[in-house]
């Protein structure tokens, strides 16, 4: 089907756009009265994961009320590790939770390599249901956690400060480290293979944890995972965003991919020089600045974009949007986007 709005594809491209393409990290979820009522009438959140029609709902809801350029579909990176039989539980106010750890080569032999329309179908539906429902109205974004992001969690079993079971492993136990890193990609990219062949427009692999890792060890344990998975997928654009990867920049411009997400730490200039300039960026507001009066958001936002330059951008924050911030303020930063985005291009 020919999408409508295909501003996010042809930027993520580097082709010419009219005005920069807008969406947000994190834009389907709590922010929205409308999410928080679909899910309050469930028993809980991975309901809602595994519903695909209510996915499909939720997906589509920030297309409708805050006007965004693209949807992503709604899941969650943890349904690769419980696909390979490490189940999570997600929290009410505490987030997700592992109940059993990998951190010997006994606990790995309770993993397999999921196969994604055996394992993970009802996320492949909710591709297929919200893109109906969508009608090419704007692309869908399909997504996955990269490897060392998904070990992080699996090793350590809940969100963590300092990640320093998983960060461990890769000093006590590299062999093993790798083992895992190895079974996630190979889910990883059969996975991601399956959202595209579902319908998903563009790949967005989300690195959430990279910032924790010293470049040295980054450049052992992720990369090489985030390489292969970009080489693995060839039919539609891929972003990359590692939070707090800013000493990995130079390596990025080496990977197969399009976009380079970026966060709020990263000075625009310095990351278009390390890129080159043959990759989009994506991003990067902090999250924080709609917490701030309009004028202040207008103005930041306003300043943004000229730093990023007309074309090659896709505005972005540099991180998901919070739960608690105001959908008015979220609306003011997309529309500062679409009026300004249109006067740099013109
Ligand atoms: C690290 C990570 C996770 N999940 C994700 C990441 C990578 C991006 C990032 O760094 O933020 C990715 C994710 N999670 C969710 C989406 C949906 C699509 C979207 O971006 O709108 C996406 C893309 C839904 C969700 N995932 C989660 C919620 C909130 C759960 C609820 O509704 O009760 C949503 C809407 C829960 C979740 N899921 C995760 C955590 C740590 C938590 C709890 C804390 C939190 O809420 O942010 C793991």
């Amino acid at each position: 089907m020919q999408l409508k709005n295909d501003l996010l594809i042809r930027a993520a491209k580097g082709e010419a756009v009219e005005r920069t393409p807008v969406w947000l990290m994190r834009q389907a979820g709590r922010i929205l009265p409308e999410y928080r009522a679909v899910r309050e009438s469930l028993s809980g959140f991975k309901e809602l994961v595994e519903t695909p029609e209510l996915a499909a709902e939720v997906t589509i809801q920030p297309v409708d009320i805050l006007g965004v350029d693209a949807a992503i579909i709604f899941s969650d990176i943890l349904v690769v590790p419980e696909a390979m039989g490490c189940t999570y539980e997600m929290v009410e106010k505490r987030g997700p939770l592992f109940p059993k750890t990998i951190r010997t080569e006994q606990d790995m032999k309770s993993l397999r390599i999921a196969d994604p329309h055996e394992h993970l179908h009802y996320v492949l539906d909710a591709i297929k249901v919200t893109k109906k429902a969508l009608n090419g109205r704007v692309p869908l974004i399909g997504f996955a956690g990269a490897p060392w992001t998904i070990l992080a969690y699996m090793v350590e079993g809940s969100g963590s400060k300092t990640f320093s079971h998983a960060r461990g492993m890769l000093y006590t136990n590299p062999k093993l480290a790798h083992q895992l890193l190895r079974m996630i990609t190979d889910t990883t990219i059969a996975y991601l293979q399956a959202q595209v062949e579902a319908g998903a427009n563009l790949i967005q692999v989300f690195d959430s944890w990279a910032g924790i890792l010293s470049p040295a060890q980054y450049r052992l344990f992720s990369l090489p995972y985030i390489n292969e998975i970009c080489n693995a997928i060839n039919s539609v654009p891929v972003t990359v965003f590692a939070k707090g990867a800013f000493f990995a920049l130079e390596d990025f411009a080496t990977l197969n991919c399009e976009t380079i997400g970026l966060d709020w730490n990263m000075e625009i200039k310095t990351a278009r020089q390390q890129v080159g300039p043959n990759k989009t960026l994506q991003g990067n507001m902090d999250p924080c600045l709609l917490y701030s009066s309009f004028d202040t958001i207008q103005h930041e936002t306003i300043k943004m974009l000229k730093e990023f330059g007309p074309q090659r951008h896709i505005a972005n924050l540099g991180h998901g949007v919070y739960p608690d911030t105001d959908p008015e303020k979220v609306k003011c930063f997309i529309q500062t986007v679409k009026e300004y985005g249109a006067t740099i291009n013109s």
